[in-house]
């Protein structure tokens, strides 16, 4: 008879196995890779997965005095997975190490790692586990955050990495204070509302009826700077899967949604159903595409790192090395140019990315000025209601996650307004 818990920590383990060994991400590996799960499973794997990942570094910490060397990769995840579920899951210790000596077993090659599981799972010192640093960024990324934001910010932003996300919602309509009461939130300042505690989306109030969408706070900005009106011609260029279409739909704008992934896209057109809003929606490559005429204001959410949304992704760290940023960076630039062409004299872009590195923010928008003499900045545009005037720069706003640290953080963004001259 199969073990009861067996199948999601089998599940979690290849999939940290894919993530660590071939660079794959979660968001690409599920839900295929819980297909067969029941549903209670699949949240669990996705959770174990999930949460080993967040911690992993924090877990070598805790393991490192009990193994001589560093032991083959499937079977360190096997260890990682096992202290994290003790530590953070608060799971019983002898399940969790029979489960885990189990599964290094079945595999033939990590077999003979079994006793070596099962030693080093029964002696470690869970009671340690609070008393180390939040998880530390990887070599490759931390260097390049530290030059750019200073040490003490860096760790601040590994320990919001480390406390997670919470849930935010758009309201459709732009009342917080209203939906807030509604789901039991809080209105954020900057328009969003926070949920509380854990909540199962399609349960709460306004679902069904599309009141709202899940959107990170920081990620509600970009849309909110462009300030889309009823009736002007608008172009979100790379829409999915549509956070921003439904804002700069809910304006009355008439908005072209674009982006160059038909299956992304598919999930803007379910989007737009859900909420009842509407936009055209184009699959192309932006840097091909003709518009039928200018556009009055363009929102460009380039491709980019995302490595300002590694509190939800935490598996984006173990699965990159920073080795494909700079065709990303390129493509940044070249979506710039081609976004500033199919703008009308006297229009306006907001670029953005979720991203924390200046190469894709400050540093592109002061390389496209430098390109572009039409284009200038336009920081007003940024000085919105709970944005602090500290966080807007020379080149534009800059989030981070180590921001609004007692009220649950943000996703670290960028967000530039430009303007074209009349
Ligand atoms: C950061 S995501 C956009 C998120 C989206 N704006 C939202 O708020 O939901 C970047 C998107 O750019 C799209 N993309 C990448 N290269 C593109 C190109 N050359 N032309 C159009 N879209 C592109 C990707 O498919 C991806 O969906």
């Amino acid at each position: 008879m199969a073990r009861p818990g067996l199948a999601p920590r089998r599940a979690a383990l290849r999939l940290i196995g894919r993530v660590t060994e071939d660079g794959r991400l979660l968001s690409e590996l599920l839900p295929r890779a819980v297909e067969q799960l029941s549903p209670d499973e699949r949240a669990r794997t996705q959770r174990l997965a999930t949460e080993t990942l967040r911690w992993a570094d924090r877990a070598d910490r805790l393991l490192g005095p009990h193994l001589r060397k560093k032991p083959a990769m499937p079977v360190l995840n096997a260890l990682r997975l096992g202290v994290v579920e003790m530590a953070v899951e608060g799971a019983a210790a002898h399940g969790v190490v029979d489960a885990c000596v189990s599964l290094v077993r079945e595999d033939r090659k990590t077999a003979s790692a079994a006793g070596l599981v099962n030693a080093v799972l029964r002696r470690v010192e869970l009671a340690k586990w609070d008393t180390l640093p939040p998880p530390r960024l990887p070599k490759w990324l931390r260097g390049a955050l530290v030059a750019a934001w200073g040490k003490e910010t860096v760790a601040r932003i590994e320990a919001a990495h480390a406390a997670g996300a919470p849930l935010d919602l758009t309201p459709k309509d732009g009342d917080a204070a209203a939906l807030a009461a509604r789901v039991a939130g809080t209105a954020l300042p900057t328009g969003s509302v926070r949920l509380g505690a854990r909540a199962q989306i399609s349960a709460l109030p306004g679902y069904d009826s599309g009141d709202w969408w899940v959107q990170d706070a920081a990620a509600a900005v970009p849309a909110r700077v462009l300030a889309a009106r009823p009736g002007e011609r608008v172009l979100d260029l790379c829409a999915a899967p549509g956070g921003k279409t439904l804002q700069l739909a809910a304006t009355g704008a008439e908005v072209t949604a674009l982006d160059i992934s038909a299956a992304r896209m598919a999930r803007v057109t379910e989007n737009l159903a859900r909420t009842g809003l509407s936009a055209d929606a184009v699959t192309a490559d932006a840097l091909d595409w003709e518009p039928p005429a200018p556009f009055d204001a363009i929102l460009l959410d380039a491709p980019c790192s995302a490595t300002g949304t590694i509190r939800r992704h935490p598996d984006l760290p173990h699965a990159k090395d920073g080795g494909d940023f700079p065709a990303l960076f390129a493509l940044q630039a070249a979506l710039i140019d081609r976004a500033a062409a199919m703008l009308r004299p006297g229009g306006r872009l907001v670029f953005c990315t979720c991203s924390l590195l200046p190469d894709e923010g400050e540093v592109q928008v002061e390389e496209a000025l430098a390109r572009h003499p039409d284009l200038t900045l336009d920081a007003d545009a940024l000085r919105l209601p709970g944005i602090e005037p500290a966080w807007i720069g020379a080149e534009g706003l800059r989030l981070r996650p180590d921001l609004w640290e007692d009220a649950g953080g943000l996703d670290g963004f960028f967000v530039a307004m430009l303007r074209k001259a009349a």
